[in-house]
């Protein structure tokens, strides 16, 4: 069946849509990894988008049930060049058509993707809604225009409604679920932690109460600044516990720390982000999904030290506290998909808590 993606600003793209027939509407954001669709399409921070993959074929080795970064895709449509329906690997359970169908999610193939893509980095990203017919463009795109995806709040429906444990001997982490991918916690389970998985609304009184030994700031969809009330907690925490912060987390200990954050352009999606370590003078190749960034200018750097910055827009990777053990980035150290080089970040984290532990 035909179909169409409608941009905010008027423009169409045709394709042949696949999976359900479910119409929705979401910020139109590219992705530029080779592999990993899987992983990609279970990341939660993706909540409410509408994922455009530059890779030109996508589901040529199907879908399994152990790739996945959450229990169910929240992308809200998929844009592809060509949908591979014959997927050949020795993992795949399904394919993608059908996992989509499964999932109520609206895909679109044949579509120019590479002129697509040009266009959001030109124009910067935007609304779009996949649907059948264009007979409802302009009332469409009225409606586009009017829904203000920079302060509604996405993490309602990713974050755990109840905390939940796994155990571990090794080191207490509260984390604090944003809309966490699984790999972040597959990794603090390989150091034995024992983790304590928090609503994200979970007040830093209760918090402390758990007696945890370190507390951890998960990924997430949406702006940080319709997170404020985390904001305010994690204040109240930072001069108690051992922090990291991956992405979400760490533009929201950005916050606590009194700077500001704004949205990018189009945002940095994909698994090749040259990252340099400004303390080492290494340069990581990273993994990242983010449309928001920490404004430089507002770091109060009297308290912060910024350790990492994205070698291809300049902007910053990372941020470190001068004494107490406290640091962030903003690229994704748990990869799942792209390189695994900065996974001993985690390691860092799993030793700061171990030594304030001792300290105490
Ligand atoms: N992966 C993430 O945690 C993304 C954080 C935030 N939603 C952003 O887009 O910048």
């Amino acid at each position: 069946m035909k179909g169409y993606l409608i941009l905010e600003d008027g423009m169409v793209f045709e394709g042949k849509v696949f999976g359900s027939l479910q119409e929705d509407t979401g910020e139109v954001v590219f992705n530029t990894a080779m592999a990993g669709y899987q992983e990609i399409f279970t990341d939660n921070s993706y909540n409410g988008q509408i994922l455009v993959m530059t890779y030109p074929m996508i589901g040529n080795y199907g879908i399994n049930s152990e790739d996945i970064e959450s229990n169910q895709p929240t992308i809200k449509g998929l844009v592809v060049r060509e949908l591979c329906k014959t997927p050949s690997n020795w993992k795949s359970e399904n394919c993608l058509d059908d996992y989509l169908k499964y999932h109520n999610i609206m895909g679109i193939e044949g579509v120019d993707t590479r002129k697509l893509v040009k266009h959001l980095r030109e124009k910067g990203t935007m609304k779009g809604i996949i649907t059948i017919s264009l007979d409802h463009k302009q009332e469409q795109m009225e409606k586009m225009q009017e829904m203000d995806i920079t302060t509604k709040n996405y993490t309602g429906d990713v974050s755990t409604e109840k905390p939940y444990i796994l155990a571990g001997n090794g080191p207490k982490i509260a984390l604090l679920d944003f809309g966490v991918k699984l790999n972040i916690l597959r990794i603090l389970k390989s150091y034995d932690c024992h983790i304590t998985v928090l609503p994200y609304q979970t007040k830093a009184e209760e918090i402390m109460k758990l007696g945890v030994d370190g507390v951890f700031l998960s990924n997430g969809p949406g702006n940080p600044q319709t997170l404020m009330p985390a904001v305010e907690n994690i204040k109240k925490l930072l001069h108690h516990k051992p922090m990291f912060g991956i992405c979400m987390g760490h533009q929201l200990l950005s916050l606590a720390f009194g700077a500001d954050t704004y949205k990018l352009k189009y945002g940095h999606r994909g698994g090749n982000h040259p990252v340099k370590d400004l303390i080492t003078n290494k340069v990581y190749i990273t993994s990242q999904n983010h449309g928001y960034v920490v404004d430089e200018k507002t770091v109060n750097q009297k308290e912060l030290v910024i350790t990492h910055r994205n070698l291809n827009d300049g902007t910053i990777e990372g941020i470190q506290h001068k004494y107490l053990p406290v640091f962030s980035v903003q690229y994704h150290p748990e990869a799942s998909p792209g390189p695994m080089e900065s996974k001993y970040l985690f390691q860092q984290f799993v030793y700061n808590v171990q030594h304030s532990k001792e300290a105490v």
